[in-house]
């Protein structure tokens, strides 16, 4: 892709970030192509929908984030409302989601400018609740996290607010993970959750979570879930700390919606997209989540990686009886049978 226009979403506490994102913006100048900063937490003007936030940048078709995951996030809710593709700068401690390095960043761009970039798609989700999402009056104050201000509640696609029976459609999209936590510390989340309208259990917990393939490797693999590939497309249901002996992971196929209802004994259930709190709901409340009409663009500049990456980055442990003994990576140098055509395989090296 011919890069037109560049967003910058950038990690303002790291000195490294910022000064990748001025070199971006000097080859940007060189080329012609502009550049415009997102700040989210820019304090002149409250927090922005996505859509908001790509306009106010003058529609990039290229998100570049410099960062953690927690930045990469907040550039891909942006990227994801306005078609653009985004590409991770990681300038963060772990950086799962995120593609290239800052020193690695300038070559990155030409690689993308140039056309010889791929981008992968990857599945989210959206949702539908009973009503519209609320924040209790004082709630900011209190999460009071060191992060800029909370975004608001998700506002209703369509107008439909006071749609019932399929509930309100909320403009809002997830890129890892719609999350139903307790709210208080000392009162459980007491939740049905509902899989294509088919009740698998109530479920008394400290949260659910609902996460796509994407998502599958943060708070829900960290509750126990297991590892999707982001290469399929899946509705990943993980409950966190269940007091019930069914406390196991279903992975739905992406056309069943999982919805949580909220029972009438349970405490208040807080609502959290991609990690930030949206809502919170009281008992009789319900959200259903399902896979969103349009997929993240994601930049790739090396074929797909993922197993390389979860190894690394998780820095996955050999058996120590078996530790050395297994290569790194298998790839029969010879022409690929037939029966193996229809695989994704990786590459020869140097190729
Ligand atoms: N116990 C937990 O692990 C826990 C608790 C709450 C939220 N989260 C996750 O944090 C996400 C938001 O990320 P954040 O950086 O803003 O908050 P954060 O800084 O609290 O992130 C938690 C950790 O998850 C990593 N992470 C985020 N997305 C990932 C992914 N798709 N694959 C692998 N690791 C990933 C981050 O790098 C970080 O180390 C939420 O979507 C949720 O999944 C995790
Ligand atoms: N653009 C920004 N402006 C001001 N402060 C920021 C910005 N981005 C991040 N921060 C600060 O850095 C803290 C950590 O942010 P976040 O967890 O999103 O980082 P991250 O990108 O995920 O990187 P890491 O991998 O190190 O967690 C936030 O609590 C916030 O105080």
């Amino acid at each position: 892709m011919a890069v037109q226009r560049i967003g910058l979403v950038v990690h303002q506490g790291r000195p490294v970030a910022v000064a990748a994102a001025r070199t971006v913006r000097d080859w940007g100048a060189d080329r012609g192509i502009a550049c415009t900063e997102i700040d989210v937490w820019r304090g002149d003007v409250p927090r922005r929908s996505g859509q908001e936030e790509a306009a106010a940048a003058g529609h990039p078709d290229l998100i570049v984030t410099f960062g953690g995951d927690g930045t990469f996030l907040r550039g891909a809710r942006i990227a994801a409302k306005n078609g653009a593709a985004v590409l991770g700068v990681n300038v963060g401690r772990l950086g799962f989601l995120t593609e290239t390095t800052a020193d690695g960043v300038l070559d990155a761009l030409e690689t993308v400018h140039a056309g010889r970039a791929t981008v992968e798609e990857r599945m989210m989700l959206t949702l539908r609740a009973s009503r519209p999402l609320e924040m209790p009056v004082g709630m900011e104050a209190l999460l009071c996290y060191g992060r800029g201000p909370a975004l608001p509640p998700p506002k209703a696609r369509s107008g439909g607010d006071r749609e019932v029976g399929w509930g309100v459609a909320l403009d809002v999209i997830a890129v890892n993970d719609v999350v139903l936590e307790k709210l208080a510390r000392d009162r459980q989340a007491s939740v049905g959750v509902y899989i294509t309208g088919q009740l698998l259990a109530a479920y008394s917990a400290d949260a659910v979570i609902v996460a796509t393939p994407t998502g599958s490797t943060a708070y829900s693999f960290a509750a126990g879930g297991p590892v999707v590939s982001p290469y399929t497309d899946a509705v990943v249901f993980t409950p966190v700390a269940a007091h019930m002996a069914f406390d196991r992971t279903v992975v739905a196929s992406a056309d069943e919606a999982v919805a949580v209802r909220v029972l009438p004994q349970s405490g208040q259930v807080a609502v959290s997209i991609d990690g930030q709190l949206r809502g919170v709901l009281d008992p009789g409340d319900w959200v259903a989540a399902y896979k969103a009409p349009t997929r993240l663009r994601l930049v790739r500049l090396a074929p797909a990686d993922f197993y390389r990456r979860l190894r690394e980055r998780f820095q996955l442990a050999d058996a120590p009886a078996s530790a050395d003994q297994a290569p790194a990576f298998v790839r029969p140098a010879a022409p690929v049978p037939a029966d193996l055509a229809h695989l994704r395989l990786p590459p020869l090296p140097g190729s």
